[in-house]
């Protein structure tokens, strides 16, 4: 069986950054740089004040002597005239600098009488002056292409004088969730039913992870009707199945998708939860797109999804900086119950995460890892990876763990 690196490299091969589009800067939080976004400015833009004060040139900074006050200059009002010897002007944080004047002098060390106002503290030349472009210049690289943009990029982007960025198109992702059993979450539950979870949560991650789920209709237990359920899937970028992905009776997936071409790249992987994943491709050239195949096992779906769905779309959403592992931290930690040796299959074992006293993680493994369980899913704070054949571990030994609690997902 294919190890979980193998997979993931393998799905990534094909994966190319989805095309550009244009949107406002106030949409562009969350998406992905097409291209670097370059200052259109200097910033700031003149030579402005750091502080409220006086702008004075620093020669007549003399204590004890009085400077004649000559005018004004709020942010936003340059001072129309030059400060010159023996004579200064009030000015505010962000005001442009006046000619004349080479640095400020704080109110709290000035006395204002009237039109006067006496020095109480000499001021070296610069001091308290924002230089025009000392954050960056025009041309400067403010987000490089390739990067997903947070807030902060946000806000360099608008400063360098931005309303519109471009960046990749958010991935499509199709969801066709499979199972006689399966009822819409809120409905009543027929005997033997289950409410679909799935849909629902990997829908979540996908927008989380800057995608936009497309949501099938739910299809029961039969070829037909999940073959002709892939029949709409132009304009789509991949498509994620889930369940049916086992060797039961009634895991028809892949015999449902083989009827529309289905290719399939690889089924089956080293990897608890998840073993069934399955990899392939349907369609022919132009719309012939990337298939996802999940285990139905909601934990299974979900540890499935961080580890390959996420960096496929970070993939299509032409992000470059990513980590392999979709953006999950690895940590260490000090194990605090320990464990059988593992088996032939790379294990994720969820797990809540505390910090011992110096500092360093510490995780305790739930003693139930079914891949049925969603609310020990939904409490764990980490994943315990264990490589196969990992031998036991004793309490207290260091372990790799995926840190879920910071993701947002
Ligand atoms: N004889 C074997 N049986 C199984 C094997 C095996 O190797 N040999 N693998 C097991 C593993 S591992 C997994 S994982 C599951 C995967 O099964 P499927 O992908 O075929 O999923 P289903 O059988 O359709 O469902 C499994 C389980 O999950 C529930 N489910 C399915 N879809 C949803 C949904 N959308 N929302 C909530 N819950 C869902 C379903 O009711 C089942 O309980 O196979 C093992 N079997
Ligand atoms: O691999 Mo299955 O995903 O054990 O539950």
């Amino acid at each position: 069986m294919l190890s979980v690196d193998e997979a993931r490299r393998r799905i990534l091969e094909d994966l190319r950054p989805l095309p550009a589009e244009i949107v406002s800067i106030l949409d562009a939080w969350g998406r992905v740089a097409a291209a670097p976004l370059l200052a259109r400015l200097n910033n700031p833009p003149n030579d402005i004040s750091a502080m409220d004060g006086y702008a004075v040139r620093s020669a007549d900074t003399v204590p004890g002597s009085f400077l004649s006050l000559t005018g004004e200059a709020p942010a936003g009002h340059p001072f129309a005239g030059t400060v010159g010897p023996g004579e200064c002007v009030r000015l505010f944080t962000g005001s442009v600098m006046p000619d004349g004047a080479d640095c400020v002098l704080i109110q709290e060390n000035a006395e204002r009488r009237e039109q006067q106002v006496e020095v109480r503290e000499a001021v070296t030349p610069a001091r308290h002056i924002r230089r025009q472009g000392q954050d960056f210049l025009v041309g400067d690289v403010l987000v490089p292409a390739g990067r997903r943009l947070g807030a902060r990029d946000v806000g360099v982007a608008a400063a360098g004088n931005h309303a519109w960025a471009t960046v990749h198109r958010r991935p499509r992702i199709a969801l066709l969730a499979t199972g006689d059993e399966l009822a819409l979450p809120g409905e009543p539950i027929p005997p033997g039913g289950v409410t679909n979870s799935n849909t629902p949560m990997l829908a979540a991650l996908v927008r989380a992870a800057g995608g936009d789920p497309v949501l099938l209709p739910l299809v029961r237990d039969d070829a037909d009707a999940i073959a002709r359920a892939t029949d709409g899937l132009a304009g789509m970028d991949m498509l994620v199945t889930i369940g049916g992905a086992s060797v039961g009776d009634y895991d028809l997936v892949q015999t449902a998708l083989a009827t529309r071409g289905l290719q399939v790249d690889f089924w089956k992987i080293a990897m608890r939860p998840g073993k069934p994943l399955m990899h392939g491709h349907i369609g022919a050239g132009d719309t012939r797109i990337p298939v996802l195949g999940l285990p139905g096992n909601p934990v299974s779906a979900l540890v499935c999804s961080l580890l390959f769905l996420i960096p496929a779309l970070q993939a299509l959403s032409g992000e470059t900086v990513f980590d392999p592992a979709g953006g999950l931290e690895r940590e260490h930690a000090s194990l605090a119950t320990p464990l059988e040796a593992n088996d032939q299959r790379a294990d994720h074992l969820r797990a809540s995460l505390t910090r011992a006293a110096n500092g360093a993680f510490v995780v305790t493994p739930f003693s139930r890892q079914d891949s049925g369980m969603l609310r020990r899913l939904a409490d764990c704070e980490a994943l315990i990876l264990r490589a196969p054949h990992a031998p036991a571990a004793a309490a207290g030994t260091d372990v790799e763990i995926l840190r879920l609690d910071r993701l947002g997902i």
